[in-house]
């Protein structure tokens, strides 16, 4: 490249010039590069997870199976899809949807789509987190469907979490740092901003929509506050969500404590890693 610039009889300083872009372009290439592959090794470690914990935990027992959202909840589904329609297994299984997304997932993989009406008793609930702490403390409400996921949870005897390698923490805000998201009313989010500030520290901010203008608004038409607690400080986080949940206009917080029975996490050397309460 050097001899070239310099074969086309480009001035030193233009030549400086041409090097830096040069380096820079290369530099960029090689990030995007790298990202790719950490998201083909992130999304292997998600479908690992997911599929191994689909196989462990739903049985031909399993009569309603609730589902989660997000990325990794996908290859459970897959899974459990691969199950009844290429094994002919679990062919009576409802499933029990935590957010529209989950829903049409249902629907795309034409299994059977229940309901809390119909359903309200779930024995295996599967589902996703964006953090887990050494004491299974999850925090989850990055794809924004807490409020839901936290029903269909608390309805399951079994509430099993799958995950790549990089949600599971010593303490919370060490991997997730866009906060606990808490899902409110449209009316009363600037005071609940104020109090939740007051309580515990850090800053909650109104979660605003990429592609569309204003804010975004949840599945069940509310409005999502990301609250960036105090990193480092020892918070007692029953305590906090429970003061949370009090306060007026607050429908669900995206801490989900004593709720997980064990978690999957796909690591990146292939393997799954359990962790049990
Ligand atoms: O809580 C959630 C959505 O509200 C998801 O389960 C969480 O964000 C994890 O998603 P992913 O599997 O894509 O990492």
């Amino acid at each position: 490249m050097l001899s070239g610039l310099l074969r086309r009889g480009v001035q030193p300083a233009r030549f400086t010039q041409h090097l830096g872009e040069d380096l820079l372009r290369g530099a960029a290439a090689l990030h995007s590069q790298i990202r790719k592959m950490d998201d083909i090794a992130l999304d292997a470690a998600k479908k690992t997870a997911a599929r191994t914990a689909v196989d462990q935990w739903v049985t031909e027992d399993t009569k309603i199976l609730g589902i989660g959202s997000g990325s990794t909840v996908v290859y459970a589904v897959q899974r459990i899809a691969e199950r009844v329609w290429k094994e002919g297994e679990l062919t009576d299984l409802i499933c029990v949807p935590s957010s529209y997304q989950a829903r049409h997932l249902i629907l795309d993989y034409n299994l059977n789509l229940g309901d809390l009406d119909r359903n309200p008793n779930i024995d295996v609930a599967i589902d996703g987190a964006d953090e887990v702490d050494r004491h299974m403390v999850l925090i989850k409400g990055g794809g924004g469907c807490l409020l839901q996921e936290k029903v269909v949870a608390s309805c399951a005897k079994h509430f099993i979490v799958v995950a790549d390698y990089t949600k599971n923490s010593i303490r919370l805000g060490e991997q997730w740092c866009r906060g606990v998201p808490i899902e409110v009313a449209p009316m009363a989010y600037v005071p609940i901003k104020l109090h939740i500030e007051a309580l515990f520290g850090g800053e909650a901010s109104l979660r605003m929509a990429k592609v569309k203008a204003g804010p975004i608004v949840t599945d069940n038409g509310n409005f999502l506050l990301d609250w960036k607690f105090i990193a480092n400080r020892e918070y007692d986080w029953d305590e906090v969500n429970r003061a949370i949940t009090l306060i007026p206009g607050v429908l669900e917080t995206g801490l989900f404590v004593n709720m997980a029975t064990k978690c999957y996490y796909g690591m990146a050397d292939g393997k799954v890693k359990v962790q049990n309460k």
